[in-house]
C-alpha cells in the first residue's frame, strides 16, 4: 500500500473532487460516514459519551459531520470547537451550519475557557488539527491537548493525532496527541511507523474514502507499506520439476568461539525458506555444533580454530551471508575484504559483518552494487554516524543506500527496507522477535531467498516480511515473551502458507 506525502494527499484529494465531479464536502461526508461506521461496530451496545474537540479546518469539518451522524443515532454528544483562528475552512463552516439546523450548539473554547471534565468511560475524539498542522500546538490549544493526554478517556484520533507532523520530526512532543487509536483516510503515514513518533497514533485503521484509484495507482510514492497481498505478489511459486540445484547454494560464513549458534539460526532459516543447499564456513571449533545441530547443512571449516579467515571453497554459491556471530579479528576483515574484491556472489552482510564495514569504511568501495546489508540501530549508527532524529535517520540511510547503491534493511520495530531512493515498510512481526538470534534468521532468510533467484530488493522485503509474519504465528501459540529465534524458524512454512489465506 503507498504513503504519501501531505502534497500528494491534497493533490489526491483535488484529483478525487474533479474526477468523480463531487464536492469537497462529499468527500468529508464519505470521511464521516467511514468515522461513524467504525465508532458504531466498535460500541457495539455501549453508549458512552463521546466529547469531540473539533479545530476550524477541514480535520474540525470532519468532526462536526461526525458529531451529526452520531447525534442522529441518538449518542450522547459534547462538541467544543477549538477556536484558535477565524480563518475558518469553507466546509467546517458548512458542516457547523449543518449542526445548528440540527438544533445542536457547539461549545466555543478559547484561551479563557475552563478545560473541560473528560472522564474515564467516555470517548475524545481528536479533530483539532489533521494533515494541515504547519507550526506547533501552542498555548493554550497545547494545554488542552495535555488535559486530553492526562484524561482517562479513550482517544480517538481522526486522520492523524493533533499536532504531529506528517514531514518532519516533532519539535514539542508535549503537545502532541497520544490517540489510542487512529482512523486514517484512505493511506497510512509515514510517521505511523517511525520509532519517535509511531506512538503517537496508537493503532492505526484505515477507512477508505474513495480517493481516485487511478491516481494513487499512477502517482509514485516516497513509501510502500507491505501487507498481505504486497507480499503474496512478490512470491515465486516451485516448479513441479525442480530439483534442489534449481533453488541456489547459500554460503553462511560466520561465528566464533562462544558464537556458533547464529550460524546455526541462520543456516536453519535458510534451509527452512526453501533454498536448496547451504553451507557454513565457521571456524574449526564449531564444526561439530554445526553437524550436529543441523544435519541438513554442509560445513567448511577455516584454517582457524575460534575466527573466521580467508578460506578456498570448491564451489560458487548463489548468495553469501557474512558476518553473523564473527567477531572483528584482522583475518576476518582480509576475508571480508577478499569476498568484496572477488564479488564471487551476491552478497548479505550482518552483524560483525557491518561493524567491520564501520571500522574500515574505505572498504563501502568495494560492496557490490545490490548487497544487502541487515543493521540493528547501534549497528547501523556505527555505519552512519549519529542522527538528529526519525527523518534525518532516513535521509542519512537513503544517501548511504544511493552512493554505494546497496540495499539497507534498518531492522526495528517496523523494518525499513531502503532500496532506489525507495523505503518499504513492513507490517508485520511483535515485540516477542526482540530476542537473541532473531537478526540471525532473518539474515539466513534473506540470504537464502537471494540464493533461490530473488532479485536482492525483493528478497529483503520478502523476507522481512516472512520473518515478521513467523513471529506474529510463534507469538499467537507461544506469547510474545516465550518466542525464540528458533520458533521464528519453525513457523516459516506457515508463514509462506499464510500469503494465500
Ligand atoms: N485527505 C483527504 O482527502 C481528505 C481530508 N480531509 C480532512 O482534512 C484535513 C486537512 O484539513 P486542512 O483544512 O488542510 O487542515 P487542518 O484541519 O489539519 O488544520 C487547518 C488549520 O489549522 C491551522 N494550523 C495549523 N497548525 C496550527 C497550529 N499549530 N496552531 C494553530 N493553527 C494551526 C492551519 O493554518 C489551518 O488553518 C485532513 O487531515 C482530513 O482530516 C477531508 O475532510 C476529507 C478528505
Ligand atoms: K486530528
Amino acid at each position: 500500500m503507498k504513503i504519501f506525502n501531505k502534497g500528494k494527499l491534497k493533490e489526491a484529494d483535488e484529483f478525487t473532487i474533479k474526477e468523480q465531479n463531487i464536492s469537497s464536502d462529499e468527500l468529508m461526508e464519505r470521511a464521516a460516514i467511514q468515522l461513524f461506521g467504525w465508532l458504531k461496530t466498535q460500541l457495539k451496545e455501549n453508549r458512552p459519551k463521546i466529547n469531540l474537540f473539533c479545530g476550524i479546518g477541514n480535520n474540525g469539518g470532519d468532526g462536526l459531520a461526525l458529531a451529526r451522524l452520531l447525534l442522529n443515532d441518538g449518542y450522547e454528544v459534547e462538541v467544543y470547537i477549538v477556536n484558535f483562528s477565524d480563518k475558518r475552512s469553507d466546509d467546517f463552516l458548512l458542516n457547523l451550519k449543518r449542526l445548528k439546523e440540527h438544533q445542536f450548539w457547539p461549545e466555543f473554547i478559547n484561551e479563557n475557557s475552563d478545560l473541560p471534565e473528560l472522564n474515564q468511560g467516555e470517548i475524545v475524539i481528536d479533530a483539532i488539527f489533521g494533515i494541515g498542522l504547519n507550526r506547533p500546538a501552542e498555548g493554550w490549544i497545547k494545554e488542552l491537548i495535555q488535559h486530553i493526554n492526562q484524561s482517562k478517556s479513550y482517544v480517538i484520533a481522526v486522520d492523524v493525532p493533533s499536532g504531529l507532523y506528517l514531514d518532519k520530526a516533532p519539535e514539542v512532543p508535549e503537545a502532541i496527541i497520544k490517540a489510542e487509536t487512529t482512523i486514517t483516510f484512505q493511506l497510512p503515514k509515514l510517521v505511523f511507523f517511525l520509532p519517535e513518533t509511531a506512538e503517537f497514533a496508537g493503532r492505526v485503521e484505515i477507512a477508505d474514502i474513495g480517493l481516485d484509484q487511478n491516481f494513487i495507482a499512477k502517482t509514485a510514492s516516497e513509501a510502500l507499506l507491505i501487507q498481505q497481498h504486497d507480499a503474496q505478489r512478490l512470491y515465486k511459486p516451485r516448479g513441479k520439476f525442480s530439483h534442489k540445484g534449481t533453488f541456489g547454494h547459500c554460503l553462511v560464513a560466520g561465528g566464533s568461539y562462544g558464537k556458533m549458534g547464529s550460524v546455526l539460526l541462520a543456516t536453519k532459516a535458510a534451509l527452512r525458506v526453501g533454498v536448496g543447499k547451504v553451507s557454513a564456513l565457521i571456524p574449526k571449533c564449531g564444526y561439530d555444533i554445526l553437524q550436529l545441530g543441523i544435519p541438513e547443512a554442509m560445513v567448511i571449516t577455516a584454517e582457524n580454530e575460534k575466527f573466521l579467515e580467508k578460506t578456498t571453497i570448491d564451489f560458487t554459491p548463489e548468495s553469501i551471508c557474512f558476518g553473523i556471530g564473527a567477531g572483528k579479528e584482522e583475518a576476518t576483515k582480509e576475508y571480508l575484504e577478499q569476498l568484496l574484491k572477488e564479488r564471487t556472489a551476491p552478497l548479505l552482510i550482518d552483524a560483525d559483518g557491518i561493524n567491520i564495514l564501520a571500522e574500515n569504511q574505505e572498504l563501502l568501495n568495494y560492496l557490490p552494487e545490490k548487497s544487502i546489508l541487515t543493521p540493528h540501530p547501534g549497528e547501523l549508527k556505527r555505519l552512519l554516524g549519529e542522527w538528529e532524529d526519525d527523518f534525518d535517520k532516513l535521509e542519512k540511510a537513503k544517501a548511504f543506500s544511493l552512493k554505494y547503491k546497496v540495499i539497507v534493511v534498518i531492522k526495528g520495530a517496523y523494518t525499513i527496507t531502503i532500496a532506489d531512493k525507495n523505503l518499504y515498510i513492513n507490517s508485520t512481526g511483535n515485540p516477542g522477535m526482540a530476542t537473541a538470534g532473531s537478526g540471525d534468521t532473518l539474515s539466513g532468510i534473506i540470504a537464502g531467498l537471494v540464493a533461490q533467484g530473488y532479485d536482492a530488493t525483493i528478497a529483503a522485503v520478502f523476507g522481512v516480511y516472512l520473518h515478521g509474519k513467523a513471529g506474529d504465528l510463534a507469538a499467537e501459540k507461544l506469547g510474545f515473551e516465550a518466542v525464540i529465534a528458533d520458533d521464528l524458524i519453525q513457523h516459516l512454512g506457515e508463514a509462506y502458507k499464510s500469503l494465500f489465506e
